[in-house]
């Protein structure tokens, strides 16, 4: 990636502190259900995460082990390739998926490369962000060449990543009182992605981030990260960054503005962030489960009331995450839509 670039060095107030504490981490959530663990009390704990913190990880999840372990190797094996190779599955502002090595968050240039493939291939989503633009686009998946098992892991994997998906969803729906599926149809025609992150050693660790602060736009965000560490949340309870300690075999969820919308701010998507490393690589795979292009998000009308207003008006999903996309290929003069944007005041 070169030299450090006054692309990558944040401002003062968003630079990391580098001595790591041991503080009260997210909590860790037994997915298993058995007679000793009923359905309400795994509901009940998935409440009080989200509530509370916004992420949780979770063990018992159902996906098996070896494919870590394939898809791990996979995305290392691409990533290794050169950079030419890796560039002619290049994303750009017209096709929006595929490999990318200059993606900025809030304005400032992350220090990664990502690759990124839609779950359901094609996927439409609107062309531009203006509402009077009906025109939507086609987006097919960009495979490499190598290595040759590499679409096949993906897509094995990405089938997991789905059915674990829907369970989440069932239960944050539980969780809010709702019936388990109450989500589903919102995910008909889904525009899910999936991202491989590759974090390579930063020499200046202190200046620049992997990933800047941000909150995932979608519903549910999944993620599997390596043992490196470097994910770090801002806790709700007093602001203090808190580092994701890396659980062997374990996922990573967090709820996103969707679900913040959905559930009228019962539950809220969190700031988080990725702290670079000066001597180790790091490799993670986040999978975005996000809403069919059409889906207007709105407070769901059970979860408001007179007593409880609902605090943000509709928005057309595609169309705001057509506008998020703007701000990761270049530096923009304000900063990017956020739900707060929709917020009734
Ligand atoms: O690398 C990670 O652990 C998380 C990355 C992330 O937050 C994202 O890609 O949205
Ligand atoms: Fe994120």
């Amino acid at each position: 990636m070169g030299e450090v670039d006054q692309a990558f060095i944040q401002a003062a107030e968003h630079r990391p502190k580098l001595d790591t504490i041991e503080i009260e981490g997210i909590p860790l959530i037994d997915l298993s259900i058995s007679d000793t663990r009923d359905i309400k009390l795994l509901v009940s704990e998935i409440a009080d995460a989200c509530k509370n913190w916004g992420f949780f990880q979770v063990i018992n999840h159902g996906v098996p082990s070896e494919l870590f372990t394939k898809i791990n190797i996979a995305a290392k094996t691409f990533f290794d390739r050169p950079i030419e190779e890796k560039r002619k599955v290049k994303r750009d502002e017209v096709n929006s998926i595929g490999y990318h090595e200059s993606e900025h968050t809030k304005n400032v240039r992350d220090w990664k490369e990502v690759f990124d493939f839609f779950i359901k291939d094609p996927t439409f989503l609107p062309a531009s962000p203006e509402p009077e633009d009906k025109q939507m686009r086609t987006l097919r998946n960009q495979w490499p060449d190598n290595p040759p098992e590499f679409r096949e892991v993906c897509q094995e994997y990405a089938g997991e990543m789905e059915k674990l998906g829907y369970k989440l969803l069932e239960l944050i729906a539980l969780s809010l009182g709702l019936p388990s599926n109450r989500f589903h149809s919102y995910f008909d025609d889904h525009t899910t992605m999936m991202r491989f992150n590759h974090y390579p050693p930063c020499p200046c660790p202190e200046l620049a981030l992997g990933v800047g602060r941000h909150k995932d736009a979608g519903a549910l965000t999944i993620v599997a990260q390596d043992d490196v560490g470097g994910l770090q949340v801002k806790r709700k309870s007093d602001g203090a960054w808190v580092p994701v300690k890396p659980t062997p075999n374990a996922l990573v969820i967090n709820v996103g503005d969707t679900v913040q919308v959905w559930s009228n701010e019962a539950y809220e998507s969190v700031e988080h962030r990725v702290v670079a490393n000066s001597e180790r690589e790091r490799f993670s795979i986040p999978v975005f489960f996000f809403p069919s292009h059409y889906v207007m998000v709105k407070p769901l009308e059970e979860l408001v009331n007179e007593q409880n207003p609902a605090k943000y008006k509709e928005y057309n999903f595609g169309k705001f995450f057509a506008a998020r996309t703007r701000g990761d290929y270049k530096k923009l003069k304000v900063e990017n839509i956020q739900i707060l944007d929709f917020k009734i005041i």
